[in-house]
Parts: structure tokens; C-alpha cells; sequence
């Protein structure tokens, strides 16, 4: 058997079956779109180069460069490429569509999920950890180097894929090229970015310590339910600040008193977001400190707490 053919391949999807495109996002060059297949009979993502621009060589390599990566990191926590549609006047790549939106929009829509009960909390933190070991364990390791909690995708049951967007990384690409007069404004946000990356020119190559860093600020973000940094005018004095080695705080008013864990959590949250990116945790050290709090709780845990957001959106409609 020759291994080479045993990768399996990546169906190529005429775009005709793509139907009921319905608008979701839009970036640097690249749109988001819910769409339904008409054979398959389900919904999917489809993240398309726009129509209007000539679809420069680039832009179409970048994206088959993606559905490359996608397709390489097949793994349960990864958000899942289903293939392409690659014809002259449209290309895209097609995922699974996550139903429950972004972690973004389930921490911070109170109003929709009012209640978000510990267990799916670390185990929303337990399933990021295991989708971006999985990507640093690559050979050679995939790094995200843009985890944020819009990135984090939920599924049907709340679990989580990791995804990219990647829309705002191309647009500072295209923005970081001084195209126009005006300073190349940082797109996206700064929050989980580590301060060494504030300065491009001087962050080490294949920096393997931004991730974790991210990872801790998420970590906050979703003990919390707060915005980091909620509290500072502007971009640039929460990057002045964090250089200062400022970061969330840890207290009481943050992280309540009746976290599961709270010390430890905290523990691997101010090593994982520390100022000397050698001092922070692995992945795999995250994991390891995750894997006993979250074997605590029982299946039965888990789907109570599902249910309970499950109905809560239902009554808000
Ligand atoms: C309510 N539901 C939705 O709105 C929705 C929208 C949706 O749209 C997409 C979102 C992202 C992608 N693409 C993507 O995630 N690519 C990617 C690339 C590299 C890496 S890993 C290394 C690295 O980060 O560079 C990685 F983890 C991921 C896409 F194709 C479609 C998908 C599902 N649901």
C-alpha cells in the first residue's frame, strides 16, 4: 500500500450544492457564510474569498494553505473541514457549522445564558487546552498565535473547536503594508496578545509561548465572565500597563470564592500569562493540572449544566 494515497483527500465540493447562503462575518478579504448542502442535507460554514476583487493568486493560495493546515489537524477540538469549492469565479473552504455560536457570545450575553455553571466552565477550559496541544504537538508544531474567545467555536452539546478566523490576521497583513497614510492601526484585539509581541521586530521566531499566554487570559475571562481589562481607556494604555505587568485580578470580586479549584486555577493562570515567556506552563502541564478537576464531575454534571443554558436560550428565543 502506498502511505502517500492513504492521506485521504479533500473532496472537492461543486459550489452549486451550497445553497441558502445566509451572511456571517467578513474580514480582510475573506467572508463568512452559513450555507446548506444540498445532498448532504446540513448546514455548513463556508469561508469564501469575496466576489468583487479579481481573486488574486495570493488570496486563493492562502486560503488553500488553510484548508491544507485545516486538513492536517484533524482532530476532535479542531473545528473540521468538510473540503472546497474551487472553481474559477468562486472558492471557498467548507467546515462544520458550530451551532452555539462563539465562547465570546456565551460568556458575555448574560441575558441569553444567565447561567453558566462550573462544570461546562472547565470543561469548555479543559477541551481548549486539548485542541491547542494537539496543534503544538504537530510535527512541526502548529502554533494559533491569535486565540481569543471569538476563535473558540461551540458546538450542538457546547463543546469546543478551535477555529481562526483569520480574517483579521490577513487584514493587519494588508493594513501592516503602510497601504495608506494613516498609522497601521492594530486590528483585532490586543488583550490576548503577549507584551514580547507588542514589539513585532524584536519577538523571538515561532514564539511557542504566545498560545499559553492567550490561553491564561481566556482561562480569567471565562471564571470571570468579564472583559479583561474592561476597565482601561485605550489600546495602548492597556499595552503601556501590561509591560508595567499589569494583568486581570485575581481577586474575590473576579473570581468568586466558589470556583472549583480556585487556587490551582489561579496558580496555572498567573504562570501561564507571566512576563518571561520561559516561565509559562506546556499544554501539556495545563492539561495535567485540568485532568483531575475536571474527572470531579460526572456526565450527569455536565449535561445538567448543558441543559440549563439549552433551555434558558429557548425561553429567551
Ligand atoms: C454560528 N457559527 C458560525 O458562525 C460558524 C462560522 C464558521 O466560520 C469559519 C470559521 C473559521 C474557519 N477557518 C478556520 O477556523 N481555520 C483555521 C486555520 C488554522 C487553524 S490552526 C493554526 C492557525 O490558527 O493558524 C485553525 F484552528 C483554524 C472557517 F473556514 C469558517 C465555522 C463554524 N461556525
Amino acid at each position: 500500500v502506498n502511505i502517500g494515497s492513504l492521506t485521504s483527500t479533500l473532496p472537492v465540493i461543486p459550489c452549486q450544492k451550497l445553497t441558502d447562503l445566509y451572511y456571517l462575518s467578513r474580514g480582510g478579504f475573506g467572508t463568512v457564510f452559513k450555507a446548506q448542502h444540498s445532498d448532504w442535507r446540513t448546514t455548513v460554514a463556508i469561508k469564501c474569498l469575496k466576489l468583487d476583487n479579481p481573486v488574486e493568486e495570493r488570496h486563493r493560495n492562502s486560503l488553500l494553505k488553510e484548508a491544507e493546515v485545516l486538513h492536517k489537524a484533524r482532530f476532535n477540538y479542531i473545528i473540521q473541514i468538510f473540503g472546497i469549492c474551487n472553481e474559477p469565479e468562486f472558492f471557498c473552504i467548507i467546515t462544520e457549522f458550530m451551532s452555539n455560536g462563539s465562547l465570546d457570545q456565551l460568556l458575555h450575553e448574560k441575558d441569553t445564558y444567565p447561567v453558566l455553571a462550573w462544570p461546562l466552565r472547565l470543561r469548555i477550559l479543559y477541551e481548549i487546552a486539548l485542541g491547542v496541544n494537539f496543534l503544538h504537538n504537530m510535527d512541526p508544531p502548529l502554533l494559533h498565535h491569535d486565540l481569543k474567545t471569538q476563535n473558540i467555536l461551540m458546538d450542538g452539546e457546547f463543546h469546543v473547536k478551535i477555529a481562526d478566523f483569520g480574517l483579521s490576521k490577513w487584514r493587519q497583513l494588508s493594513v501592516s503594508r503602510g497601504s495608506g497614510s494613516k498609522p497601521t492601526e492594530m486590528v483585532g484585539t490586543v488583550i490576548y496578545m503577549p507584551p514580547e509581541k507588542y514589539e513585532p521586530s524584536k519577538s523571538r521566531r515561532a514564539d511557542v509561548k504566545h498560545d499559553v499566554y492567550s490561553y491564561a487570559i481566556i482561562m480569567w475571562e471565562v471564571l470571570s465572565r468579564q472583559i479583561p481589562f474592561e476597565e482601561v481607556t485605550n489600546v495602548m494604555q492597556i499595552m503601556f500597563s501590561v509591560l508595567r505587568g499589569m494583568r486581570p485580578d485575581t481577586g474575590e470580586e473576579s473570581l468568586p470564592p466558589d470556583i472549583p479549584n480556585r487556587e490551582t486555577l489561579i496558580t496555572l493562570m498567573t504562570c501561564g500569562w507571566t512576563t518571561n515567556p520561559d516561565e509559562r506552563p506546556s499544554f501539556l502541564k495545563c492539561l495535567i493540572e485540568l485532568e483531575p478537576m475536571v474527572r470531579t464531575f460526572d456526565e450527569i454534571d455536565f449535561l445538567e449544566a448543558v441543559l440549563e443554558i439549552t433551555k434558558a436560550k429557548l425561553r429567551w428565543g
